[in-house]
């Protein structure tokens, strides 16, 4: 059974000011294996001992994409149940500076995409209740339950315009 204190990241380098404008880019992955393989996502992964959330977002941004974020914000932040387990507690960040050229690597096949075109259908099914507010400049912190497999979401709590600080 995964700890309670396991914890994983999610980044999204951007292009432009939030909000995203519908032209407006930001870079996505789809992951070519492990937890969501074959889903469309921003670079991220689990945090590593001794490491911060937002030094765990920038490295596997750079293991995952080949780019050098910084300049992070913390703009969501959410506990994973897939049936009684507690998978993760996730943070979210978006990232304004973005240096090199997205680069695939064994674990994910990145591409700056148009806001217009984040393909929802294609993602945890999750995504679509909180991604479009994070892409607007907006803040989210929820709890997302779903069955043991971790296939179908059943349940969710989520409030909106939550304060990170630091984080
Ligand atoms: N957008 C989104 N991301 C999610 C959801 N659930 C979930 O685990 N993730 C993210 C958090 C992590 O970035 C990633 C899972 O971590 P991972 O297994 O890839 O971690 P990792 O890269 O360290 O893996 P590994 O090399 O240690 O096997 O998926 C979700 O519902 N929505």
């Amino acid at each position: 059974m995964a700890d309670d204190r396991d914890e994983a990241t999610v980044c999204y380098p951007v292009r432009s000011d939030l909000p995203l404008a519908p032209d407006d880019e930001l870079l996505m992955i789809r992951k070519r294996r492990g937890l969501g393989a074959d889903l469309y996502n921003g670079p991220g992964g689990k945090v590593e001992p001794g490491e911060t959330p937002r030094e765990s977002a920038i490295r596997e941004t750079r293991e995952e994409t080949g780019l050098d974020v910084s300049d992070l914000t913390k703009r969501a932040e959410f506990d994973f149940f897939f049936g009684d387990e507690h998978i993760f507690l996730c943070h979210v960040y978006v990232a304004r500076e973005v240096a090199g050229t997205p680069q695939t690597t064994p674990e994910a096949v990145p591409e700056w995409r148009p806001r217009e075109s984040v393909p929802y259908d294609e993602m945890w099914p999750d995504d679509e209740l909180w991604l479009p507010q994070v892409l607007d400049g907006g803040t989210v912190r929820a709890t997302f339950h779903f069955d043991d497999g971790g296939d179908e979401l059943l349940d969710h709590e989520l409030r909106e315009g939550v304060e990170f600080g630091e984080q």
